[in-house]
């Protein structure tokens, strides 16, 4: 099987080109790819895939209707989209959306002369995202507005931490700290109340260190604490704006500067929110009806894994 390997803020997956759908991806597949020590190793594996060939067999339905039955968009097998982002958890776990992979995807197809630069949907379990991206650099992403659900709540060792719940097509809890990030220990997942996210949560610990400027960490759900989150950079980007908005630093309405530079992007204008993560850095930009992200994505290694391995 061949794969790329690749990462974006150091949130790394294994590409597996897989254009025409014939792969049975398993769980356990997944698992042993994921694998940092008896396999590649990657917090997530980025299946790639004709969007038609994705509803085209009866294993890509059935995965594509178990995960759409509590998504907030659905698409079919009718979009303009050619690719399809199916993302995986490192523990085989099937998730709506990747925001550092998509990133990572897009700049994967440009590299293997499968896409052009330039601006193009995405097919995800979220629904459409629209990419933008030259020949080489950063790429920037139409992930959709950030919903913003109500109040929520995480511990760590029996600390509690209050946040808020945010949709960025997966479940995201931001819970805004007051100390260095660093100080936290994420060794293991915090605590959830299971009736309020019955899916799972990722959960991300911030703390503003500027203006429009916070720094995070992220336990994903599926793949532990992760260098990177991108969702969970929207998530902590929508919370910490609604956070100032509530102490009247900034507009409660959409958002308003600037227009952010950076040019082949759909981008009119929003509030731009830099986000430190272990991983690096990515910036958010918060319009009036969505939010993007715009951050490197970087291919680092191709191969093949040993017949009969998996
Ligand atoms: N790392 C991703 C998010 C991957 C999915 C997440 N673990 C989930 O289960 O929702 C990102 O960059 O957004």
């Amino acid at each position: 099987m061949r794969f790329v390997k690749g990462h974006g803020t150091e949130n790394d997956f294994v590409i597996l080109p897989d254009l025409d759908g014939t792969l049975d991806l398993t769980p356990e597949a997944v698992a042993r790819l994921c694998d940092r020590r008896a396999g590649i190793g990657a917090d997530g594996v980025l299946r790639v895939v004709r969007t038609k060939a994705m509803y085209a067999t009866s294993v890509n339905t059935a995965l594509n209707t178990a995960v759409n039955t509590g998504a907030e968009e659905t698409h079919g097998a009718d979009t303009d989209a050619e690719w399809f982002m199916d993302y995986r958890n490192a523990d085989g776990s099937v998730a709506e959306m990747c925001g550092n992979g998509i990133r990572v995807f897009a700049r994967y197809l440009v590299e293997a002369g499968l896409a052009a630069p330039g601006e193009w949907d995405v097919a995800t379990r979220a629904g459409l995202r629209r990419v933008a991206l030259g020949a080489s650099g950063d790429v920037t992403v139409d992930m959709g507005p950030p919903r913003l659900l109500g109040q929520g709540e995480a511990s760590i060792a029996g600390e509690v931490f209050q946040g808020r719940r945010v949709s960025v097509g997966n479940p995201h809890l931001a819970c805004a700290v007051d100390g260095p990030v660093t100080a936290l220990d994420l060794s293991r997942a915090p605590g959830f109340d299971p009736a309020v996210f019955p899916d799972g949560v990722n959960v991300e610990f911030y703390r503003t260190v500027g203006e429009r400027h916070v720094e995070m960490r992220v336990y994903e759900r599926g793949s532990g604490e992760t260098r990177s989150c991108g969702t969970g950079t929207v998530a902590v980007a929508a919370a910490a704006a609604a956070e100032a908005a509530a102490e009247g630093a900034e507009p409660s309405g959409p958002a308003r500067s600037a227009p952010a530079e950076g040019g082949s992007v759909p981008v009119q204008g929003g509030a731009e929110w830099t986000v430190d993560v272990p991983g690096g850095r990515v910036t958010v930009i918060l319009d009036a009806g969505t939010g993007f992200l715009r951050g490197p994505a970087v291919l680092v290694a191709e191969g093949e894994t040993r017949p009969g391995w998996l």
